[in-house]
């Protein structure tokens, strides 16, 4: 039986910090990476995608406040829905050329997806999901004063907004995309971490103003789909422990214990690789294996031969 991968592709990854944030930088990016997904299909995996939306979702929010004086802004969440439209058409464009350029048939679909938080989830006294671009410190600082932002530094590569991440309930229709998979369909779903709703106490949905973590709506998206791997792609190319220090190690194959010690001992920064690993461990102690790389070795990450790789396995190596 075909093995189902769900991937996780970093916003980070389809805007790349250094890099102007135009339609066409994004879509190139887009692109390349619908390339190598083309190939894992061409493998034989049956592929669900899901993305992040971090600095389009923060670029979408700043468009909107720096033209408020002539088009009234909307809220965050509907920032989102935005993000999750665009992103969602330059996945499913550029997957179904490339799917067509390797002579594979199968239907891409992407689904606006809404995910369930609650509304007394802490994370709302305590924002840490960094959005939109990255600054010096002086002028976050400034900006924060000016428009009420709060800023934070992020895992060492400059300051930029962040917005309250509650954690993912449920993804709303995961059933209906689980259905979608059987059939042989590439569902691009639940990008952006999913639009954030919660439930009122007559039963009705309403939107809330945050960011949810794809890496952990992904987790939900790998669990409900019945995935056998969740492989979360972004800019590095392997999880490092001691980052950013001279004694910086990179992780190869690693047992779910040592993940677990590692994440336990606070090698992960929160908003970055904290939620990443997290969501991978819960993958792996629920039965799956999970791997972590960078965009462009997907494919040779799935084999095994890039990348950090999460089994349940008591192997240990490290390159
Ligand atoms: N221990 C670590 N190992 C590797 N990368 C780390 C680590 N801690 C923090 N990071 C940072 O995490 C970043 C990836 O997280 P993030 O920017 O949220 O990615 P994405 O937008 O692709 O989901 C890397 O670029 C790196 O700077
Ligand atoms: N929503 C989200 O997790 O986005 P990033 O992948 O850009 O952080």
């Amino acid at each position: 039986m075909a093995q189902k991968v769900v991937i996780a592709l970093g916003g980070n990854a389809i805007l790349q910090p250094k890099q102007q944030a135009t339609y066409e930088n994004q879509l190139e990016n887009v692109r390349q990476c619908c390339e190598i997904i083309a190939r894992i299909v061409q493998q034989g995996y049956e592929v669900i995608i899901t993305h992040g939306n971090g600095p389009q979702v923060g670029n979408i929010l700043r468009q909107q406040e720096e033209a408020k004086e002539v088009v009234p802004p909307f809220p965050l969440d509907v920032c989102s829905a935005e993000s999750q439209g665009f992103i969602g058409y330059m996945m499913d464009q550029s997957l179904k050329n490339a799917l067509q350029k390797h002579g594979l048939d199968n239907a891409v679909v992407s689904i606006l997806t809404l995910t369930e938080v609650s509304m007394d989830d802490p994370a709302f006294l305590n924002p840490v999901k960094p959005i939109g671009v990255f600054y010096q410190e002086d002028e976050a600082h400034r900006l924060a004063a000016e428009k009420g932002w709060v800023v934070k530094e992020d895992a060492g590569r400059g300051w930029r907004r962040v917005v309250p991440s509650p954690k993912p309930k449920s993804i709303l229709g995961a059933d209906v995309i689980k259905s979608l998979t059987d059939s042989r369909a590439i569902v691009i779903a639940a990008g952006g971490g999913g639009i954030p709703v919660c439930r009122q106490a007559d039963g009705t949905l309403s939107g809330v103003e945050a960011v949810i973590d794809k890496d952990r709506s992904g987790y939900q998206l790998a669990r409900d789909v019945h995935a056998d791997v969740f492989m979360i792609l972004t800019d590095v190319q392997n999880v490092y422990v001691n980052y950013g220090k001279p004694q910086q190690k990179s992780l190869g194959t690693i047992s779910l214990l040592e993940a677990q010690q590692y994440a336990a001992e606070g090698q992960f920064s929160a908003g970055s690789m904290g939620p990443k690993m997290e969501s991978a461990i819960r993958f792996v102690e629920n039965g799956g294996t999970a791997v972590i790389c960078s965009l462009n070795q997907a494919d040779l990450a799935l084999e095994g031969k890039a990348g950090t790789r999460i089994t349940q396995e008591n192997l240990v190596h490290c390159n």
